[in-house]
């Protein structure tokens, strides 16, 4: 696999960050960025360095996939230390950066997913190794394993997607959640479930803490996401309380970064499609509605310090620098325009923002606060809205520039 080309990345703190993750709680999660770069940057479906001619998309139209003779290194750990852990949701675009992490790390990953919005291509580095299997597998149904840990992140989460079905996004968070829990009670394996902001709803209460009970519209489009991941959360605490089952809840806010689907529909995957395109970038409603957006390897560092920890309260796991989302069209296309600079393809013309009608019951505003996570777990975002969408930018146009996007 060739080296993907090298880049210094400053963190919020000024100093450059080199890895991602802690030595903390007895489980130490930290790899080098370089590493899990190498992952995603590089394309894996060909090998360059012994077929220096290969081009991974060919005039003809064909695409190369070579099977890897060797797969990345990951830690030899002793069998004592080495956890089987599960993984549902694991291809999707959050799963599969943690997978990432835990095989680096040397754990033994089993990841579940109906390929509905995830992609074998996610994780398909790791397919044939002996510490990795992929299942397909829809979590609906029951499925039967023995595992130390049970990272739940099953469920379409980009609005476009769980609107699509909204009677199988409900199924999905209450009967998903309910045969992952059972299989926690069978096995005694500590049990995570990736909860959402979008349980506060249309907050009126800003920044979002974890003792605040949300404003959500229960028969209202978002409904099914929002409410499922509400009663998942019930049954979660249900099992710990009955069943003392081992109960993890993060709710993750807006997350971006590598390997999220270009197409999915949600605001830094279209805002960088377009831009990259130059095409215009389309505001929903005045733009004057905020989020808060963090890099994926900060929510990876906050889901594996939060199932190492002893905290069982609902963790918020997510930035607290807010944009409105005017501002962030703003600086999505000056991150791009950078970007593109670096390697003179800038083009003469600059993209237009125009606006389109808001989505009914969209947040007006949303921004975590993160208290509980720096107190309990020690966690704080490290990365910088402009160095992590710089990364992302760079994964599109390879992706453009090789004629997969
Ligand atoms: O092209 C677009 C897309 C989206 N938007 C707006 O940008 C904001 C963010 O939209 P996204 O679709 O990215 O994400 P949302 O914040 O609405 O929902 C997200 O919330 C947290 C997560 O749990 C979920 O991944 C997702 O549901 C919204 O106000 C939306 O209306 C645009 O202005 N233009």
């Amino acid at each position: 696999m060739s080296t993907p080309k090298q880049f210094t990345i400053t963190g919020k703190d000024g100093k450059p960050l080199t890895t991602a993750g802690h030595n903390k709680n007895g489980f130490d999660s930290q790899v080098s960025i370089d590493a899990l770069r190498a992952l995603w940057l590089t394309p894996n479906y060909t090998n360059n360095e012994q077929d220096k001619d290969a081009s991974v998309v060919h005039p003809d139209g064909t695409i190369s996939y070579t099977s890897l003779n060797r797969f990345p290194a990951v830690k030899l750990l002793p069998p004592a230390q080495q956890k089987r852990i599960l993984i549902t949701g694991g291809a999707g675009f959050l799963g599969s950066h943690l997978v990432d992490r835990l095989m680096l790390l040397g754990h033994q990953v089993t990841v579940l997913d109906n390929f509905f919005t995830g992609a074998k291509t996610t994780v398909s580095h790791w397919i044939g190794h002996p510490n990795f299997e992929l299942v397909r597998h829809d979590v609906v149904n029951p499925y039967m394993t023995e595992c130390d840990q049970i990272y739940h992140l099953a469920c379409p989460a980009s609005p476009p997607h769980y609107q699509y079905n909204s009677i199988k996004t409900v199924k999905t968070s209450f009967l998903g959640t309910l045969n992952m829990l059972g299989l926690a009670k069978r096995t005694k394996a500590r049990f995570l479930i990736a909860s959402t902001s979008e349980v506060y709803g249309d907050p009126e209460v800003h920044p979002q803490t974890e003792e605040y009970w949300g404003n959500v519209n229960p028969i209202g489009p978002r409904a099914c996401y929002d409410e499922g991941k509400r009663v998942a959360e019930t049954l979660t605490y249900g099992y710990q309380n009955q069943n003392n089952v081992d109960v993890r809840v993060v709710r993750i806010f807006n997350t971006y970064g590598p390997r999220m689907n270009p197409f999915d529909g949600r605001v830094v995957s279209n805002f960088i499609v377009q831009a990259l395109k130059g095409e215009d970038l389309t505001v929903y409603g005045d733009g004057k509605q905020t989020r808060s957006f963090q890099f994926v390897h900060d929510l990876v560092d906050g889901m594996i310090l939060l199932m190492n920890s002893d905290e069982t309260r609902p963790t918020n796991v997510g930035s607290s620098d807010e944009f409105t989302i005017g501002e962030f069209a703003e600086l999505v296309r000056e991150i791009v325009e950078k970007v593109q600079e670096e390697d003179g393809s800038k083009p003469a013309k600059q993209c237009k923002v125009i606006y389109k009608p808001i989505p009914v019951d969209d947040p007006k505003q949303r921004r975590a606060d993160t208290s509980r996570a720096k107190e309990s777990l020690g966690w704080e975002t490290r990365w910088s809205v402009r160095m992590g969408l710089e990364e992302m930018v760079r994964y599109y146009k390879a992706k453009l520039d090789e004629g997969n996007l």
